[in-house]
């Protein structure tokens, strides 16, 4: 059976039922379900380990959970520690490539917010944490998809960068996409809701972590 094309006419969803991954013979969390829709926000907090990262990567489908569904209507993206960018390339080379996939409109005032118009000349592997960071955002902006699944989008970021991914971040739900943001900071986003993956854990696992 042929995967059907996505209908770029219906608004975006992401919802999970049940759902549950491990880790090894670790059962991380289970029993989580939450539905998403247009202009939505959700800020997934946990302490480390908690299975941040594996949620995201099962809601992006690169691993199938234990049990339970996730079900979507449109494209995503995931931003995580690594930026789907060629590190051998000028960094303007490397987001091209995606705008070009994709098929986004003129990149350049997205690099502009992001402070990347300067760094256009140079490899990727000699950004910092921080400019890959933002690299790794501009290249989801350039994808043009609604549902941005972000991993961590503030780590290594400036007090200024910080800022600026929060407005593009606050931007994009506000302007009809939906975001899903794992993260330890404190997220300053108008509507944001929250999950807390912590309430999630089996208590055996809670047990063991002790
Ligand atoms: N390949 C793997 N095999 C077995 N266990 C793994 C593997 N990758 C991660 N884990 C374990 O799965 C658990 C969840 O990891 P995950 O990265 O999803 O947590 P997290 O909540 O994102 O953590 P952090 O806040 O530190 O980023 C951790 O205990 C980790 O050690």
């Amino acid at each position: 059976m042929q995967a059907q094309p996505p209908n770029p006419s219906l608004a975006p969803s992401l919802a999970a039922s049940n759902l549950a991954c491990r880790r090894g013979d670790r059962l991380l969390f289970r029993k989580l379900s939450f539905t998403l829709g247009e202009g939505d926000a959700l800020h997934i907090t946990g302490a480390n380990g908690t299975g941040k990262t594996t949620l995201m990567r099962a809601l992006a489908g690169f691993t199938t959970p234990f049990a339970g569904e996730v079900s979507r209507e449109g494209e995503l993206g995931l931003l995580d520690e690594r930026p789907a960018l060629d590190p051998d390339l000028p960094l303007g080379k490397a987001l091209g490539f995606w705008n070009a996939v994709d098929g986004g409109g003129d990149p350049s005032q997205v690099y502009g917010k992001l402070g990347l118009s300067n760094l256009l000349e140079v490899p990727v592997r000699y950004l910092s944490t921080g400019q890959r960071k933002r690299a790794g955002l501009a290249a989801l902006m350039g994808r043009s998809v609604p549902i941005w699944l972000l991993d961590e989008p503030l780590s290594g970021l400036d007090t200024a960068a910080i800022e600026t991914v929060t407005r593009l971040i606050e931007g994009h739900v506000k302007g009809g996409g939906l975001a899903l943001i794992a993260s330890h900071q404190r997220l300053e986003i108008e509507g944001l809701q929250t999950l807390e993956l912590g309430d999630y854990v089996p208590a055996r696992a809670v047990e063991e972590e002790e």
